[in-house]
C-alpha cells in the first residue's frame, strides 16, 4: 500500500513537471482553454467547496467586518491548533493576542461537520498605488465537504460571525476622544472608569430602563433600516451637580462597550470644524457634550419669572465661560445631530448634560432627536443603599432607618453623601461614617427651614468657573420654596 502511494506521487510530480515544460510551447490562447478543462476536471473530482473572506473588500476602504470576527472566532482555535502563531500587542500593550500564522489550519466542528479554516497571504503588484508597489492580501478560506453547504452557508457562517462579534466586544478597550483645543482632532486615551450600572445610586426601576433601553437599541439595526432611520438614539441627562450625570455617562459606555467622544463646544471654532470632528467619530461610540447648557448659547427663550430673574443675575459670570471666537450655531450642531454623517458608520449614542433643562431650546431635546430624558436626582434611601455597599460593603446598619428617613426629606446629592462614607482615616468605623452623614443631613434640614425665610443660597459660594453656580441658587431657592 506504501509503495502505491509513493509510485502514484512520483508519477503526479512527473505529470506536473511534464505539463509546466509543455506549458511554453503552447500558445497563449490554447493554455487558457487546457487550463479551463482542468480546472473544470479537477472541480468534478473535488468534493469540497471553498469560501474565501478577505481582509478588504475591492475597494479597500473599510475592513471587512466577516473578517475580523472570523479572526475573533478562530483566536482560541489557533492559540490551540496551530503550529505557528502570529503575536500581537492589542489593548495599548497590555495584553497580546495570538493569531495563526500564514498557511496554518485549523479544523472546526459544527453539528457534526468537520471544516477547516487557513489563512493565506498574496503579495499582489498594485498598479493603482504608487507608494505601496506590492500590496498584501490577507484572507481566510473555509473548506467543507459539498454535502454539507446548505448548513455551513445557512446557519454556520451566521454562528461564526456572532460569536466572534460577541468576542470582539468582550475584548474591546473603550477609548476616551477628546478634541484639541486649537486644531479640529481627537487624542485619545484608554478609557477606565470604574462606573457602572450596579454601582450607580438610582431607582432600580429607571435603572432596568435605561439598560432595557440600551440593549434594545444595540440590536436594532435591521429596524432603524426599515424605518430609515440614522442608527443613533439620544440620551439627555439632567439633574443638579452631583447627581451623577457624568458617572451614568460611564457606567453606560462601560455598558456598550462604546468608546467616548467627550466633545468640548467651546474650543469648537466654527460650524466646519464641527463637521470634521463629528466626521472622524467612528461606529459603536458616544458622541458627549457635557453641561451643554454652559458650552455654548444654545439656551431659548426664557420665561420672565421672578425665579428665572434670580438665576439670570448669578449667571451673569457665567457668559464668561463661554468661548466668544466659537462660531458654532445651535443650528450648526442641529444639522449634525441629525444629518447625512449620522447615518454613516452605524451605532452612535449622543449624550448631552445639563443641570438646567428647562433653558435648554426645545429645538435641540425634542423627542426624536433627544430620545430619552433621564432624570438624576439628590439621593434617595434605595441610592444610599447602592452606595453604602460600594463604599462600606454592608447591607444594612441600625442606623439605615435613620439614614433613610432623613433623605426622604432633605436634599442631598449622591456626591455629598459618598463625601460622608469615605473613610477619612484607614479603617475607619462605618457607625461614625453614618453618624457624620446623619449630622450633615440634620444640618440640611435645619438651614432649610431657616432658608424658609426667603433667603436663597450666599453667591460668595459661587463655582469660581460660574459652571455651576446658578445651579447651587437654584437647589437653595427650590429647598427655600419646599
Ligand atoms: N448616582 C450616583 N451613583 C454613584 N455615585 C455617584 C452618583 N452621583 C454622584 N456620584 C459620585 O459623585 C461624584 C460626582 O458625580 P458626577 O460627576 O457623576 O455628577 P454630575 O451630576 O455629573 O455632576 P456635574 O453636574 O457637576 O458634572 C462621582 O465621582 C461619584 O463618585
Amino acid at each position: 500500500m506504501k509503495d502505491m502511494w509513493t509510485q502514484l506521487g512520483s508519477a503526479l510530480a512527473s505529470l506536473f513537471f511534464v505539463w509546466t515544460m509543455l506549458q511554453r510551447y503552447f500558445p497563449p490562447h490554447l493554455q487558457l482553454l487546457i487550463d479551463r478543462h482542468f480546472d473544470k476536471l479537477a472541480k468534478y473530482f473535488d468534493p469540497n467547496v471553498q469560501i474565501t473572506f478577505h481582509e478588504f473588500p475591492s475597494d479597500r476602504l473599510q475592513r471587512n467586518q466577516a473578517y475580523t470576527a472570523i479572526e475573533h472566532y478562530l483566536s482560541s482555535k489557533s492559540t490551540e491548533q496551530a503550529r505557528r502563531l502570529r503575536a500581537d500587542v492589542v489593548k495599548n500593550g497590555q495584553s497580546i493576542e495570538l493569531t495563526m500564522d500564514e498557511q496554518e489550519e485549523v479544523f472546526d466542528e459544527f453539528e457534526g461537520v468537520r471544516l477547516y479554516w487557513s489563512f493565506r497571504k498574496l503579495i499582489i503588484g498594485s498598479k493603482e498605488s504608487s507608494y505601496n508597489a506590492n500590496e498584501e492580501r490577507r484572507f481566510y478560506k473555509l473548506t467543507f465537504c459539498k454535502k454539507y453547504r446548505e448548513v455551513i452557508t445557512g446557519c454556520y457562517l451566521k454562528y461564526v460571525f456572532d460569536k466572534g462579534k460577541a468576542i470582539e466586544v468582550g475584548k474591546k478597550q473603550v477609548k476616551l476622544y477628546t478634541n484639541a483645543q486649537h486644531c479640529p482632532s481627537w487624542s485619545h486615551i484608554v478609557f477606565e472608569h470604574p462606573a457602572s450600572f450596579e454601582t450607580l445610586a438610582m431607582d432600580p426601576n429607571k435603572k432596568k430602563e435605561i439598560m432595557e433601553d440600551l440593549d434594545t437599541f444595540r440590536k436594532s439595526k435591521d429596524y432603524y433600516t426599515r424605518i430609515g432611520k440614522a442608527w443613533k438614539r439620544g440620551y439627555l441627562l439632567y439633574g443638579p451637580p452631583g447627581s451623577g450625570k457624568s458617572t451614568l455617562n460611564a457606567a453606560i459606555a462601560n455598558y456598550m462597550k462604546y468608546d467616548i467622544y467627550d466633545l468640548e463646544l467651546t474650543v469648537v471654532h466654527s460650524n466646519t470644524d464641527l463637521r470634521k470632528l463629528l466626521m472622524h467619530t467612528s461606529s459603536q461610540s458616544i458622541i458627549a457634550i457635557e453641561d451643554i447648557d454652559c458650552s455654548l448659547d444654545l439656551t431659548g427663550q426664557r420665561q420672565n419669572t421672578r425665579k428665572e430673574k434670580d438665576i439670570a443675575e448669578v449667571k451673569g459670570d457665567q457668559k464668561d465661560g463661554i468661548n466668544k471666537n466659537s462660531k458654532v450655531t445651535l443650528s450648526g450642531l442641529l444639522n449634525f445631530i441629525d444629518g447625512i454623517w449620522s447615518a454613516s458608520g452605524g451605532e452612535r449614542l449622543v449624550i448631552f448634560t445639563t443641570n438646567y433643562v428647562e433653558k435648554l431650546d426645545q429645538a435641540l431635546i425634542r423627542r426624536g432627536r433627544m430620545d430619552k430624558h433621564i432624570e438624576l436626582s439628590y439621593c434617595h434611601f434605595e441610592g444610599f443603599k447602592v452606595l453604602a455597599k460600594n463604599y462600606m460593603n454592608i447591607d444594612s446598619h441600625p442606623l439605615f432607618e435613620t439614614v433613610g428617613s432623613l433623605l426622604g426629606k432633605t436634599n442631598m446629592t449622591p456626591a455629598d453623601v459618598t463625601e460622608h462614607l469615605m473613610p477619612k482615616t484607614m479603617g475607619e468605623d462605618v457607625g461614625i461614617r453614618l453618624e457624620s452623614l446623619i449630622g450633615d443631613l440634620r444640618n440640611k434640614k435645619a438651614k432649610v427651614k431657616t432658608k424658609g425665610m426667603g433667603q436663597g443660597r450666599s453667591q460668595t459660594e459661587k463655582d469660581p468657573k460660574g459652571k455651576k453656580s446658578s445651579a447651587k441658587v437654584d437647589e437653595g431657592l427650590k429647598e427655600a420654596q419646599d
